[in-house]
């Protein structure tokens, strides 16, 4: 199968499979040259959900990642084109983001999974589940990694070819985001993508913010009335971090004597 060349999974309503059927050929996620079943974890299976044979076709899904289809890696994963494949419909294009063989790398990786289960916002990439080895190996540590299924959201920006109009809008999606109560948490150049496919990504514009494996919630840290000044500083800082990225020029804070 050529994954290359699939159309991206459009980000319409699609039931998300309960199990997957993972072919590895180059051994990308595991050293078990064979076929893996993997079940989802999140979002989280409904009790009108079934296992069972007869279940309806779009319980069950397959996935196909290769070495040549690998489009990125940090330090906790790889990430790949796949194709995904759907009941009866045709293969599709998904990003799937796999853990290294480090157990902080996979709670990074779950850590990331259930802030995507919860947000609900346009300018992330479309979560389409997160998997797990079914069933699940004694040793976590040489077991497969859990995948993180998301939508294929362009390339890294460039700052130099971005117009401040283009700039603006960037950090009003971060602005956005510590509204909706999450810190990104690594705002590097790139966590930040850009779709110049696209016809405005729907509407939403073409760009996109990734990576939430540090992301903080405001919530998790039960933020007290007397630190939501600390919270603001850490939205600040974080505002400050994109512009450095972006490379804009930087306020002068009243009193600052630089240095
Ligand atoms: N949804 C996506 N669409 C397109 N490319 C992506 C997507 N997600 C990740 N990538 C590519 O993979 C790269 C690495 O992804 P990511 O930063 O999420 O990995 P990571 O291991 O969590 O990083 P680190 O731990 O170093 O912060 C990105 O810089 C990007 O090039």
């Amino acid at each position: 199968m050529n994954i290359a060349s699939l159309p991206k999974l459009p980000t319409v309503d699609l039931d998300l499979p309960q199990t997957l059927l993972v072919h590895d050929p180059d051994d990308r996620i595991s050293d078990v040259a064979q076929s893996i079943p993997y079940k989802r974890v999140l979002p989280a299976p409904s009790s009108s959900d079934s296992l069972a044979p007869k279940a309806h076709a779009t319980s069950h899904g397959q996935l196909h990642l290769t070495r040549a289809s690998r489009i990125g890696c940090g330090h906790h994963s790889n990430v790949y084109r796949a194709a995904f494949i759907v009941g009866e419909h045709a293969p599709a294009a998904v990003v799937a983001k796999v853990a290294v063989a480090r157990q902080a790398a996979r709670e990074m990786l779950e850590h990331e999974a259930r802030v995507y289960d919860g947000l609900a916002l346009g300018f992330v990439p479309r979560f389409f589940g997160y998997y797990a080895p079914f069933p699940e190996s004694a040793a976590s540590g040489s077991s497969p990694s859990p995948i993180l299924l998301l939508e294929e959201c362009g390339e890294v920006i460039d700052p130099g070819a971005l117009s401040d109009a283009d700039k603006a809008q960037i950090i009003s999606l971060f602005h956005q985001l510590h509204d909706a109560g999450l810190l990104q948490k690594s705002p590097f150049r790139k966590n930040i993508l850009v779709d110049s496919q696209s016809e405005q990504c729907q509407g939403q514009g073409a760009f996109r913010i990734i990576d939430f494996g540090r992301a903080v919630e405001k919530d998790s840290q039960r933020v007290p009335e007397e630190q939501e000044q600390g919270w603001a500083e850490m939205c600040a800082e974080e505002i400050r971090e994109v512009k450095k990225v972006l490379k804009m020029k930087m306020e002068v804070r009243p009193g600052y004597r630089g240095g």
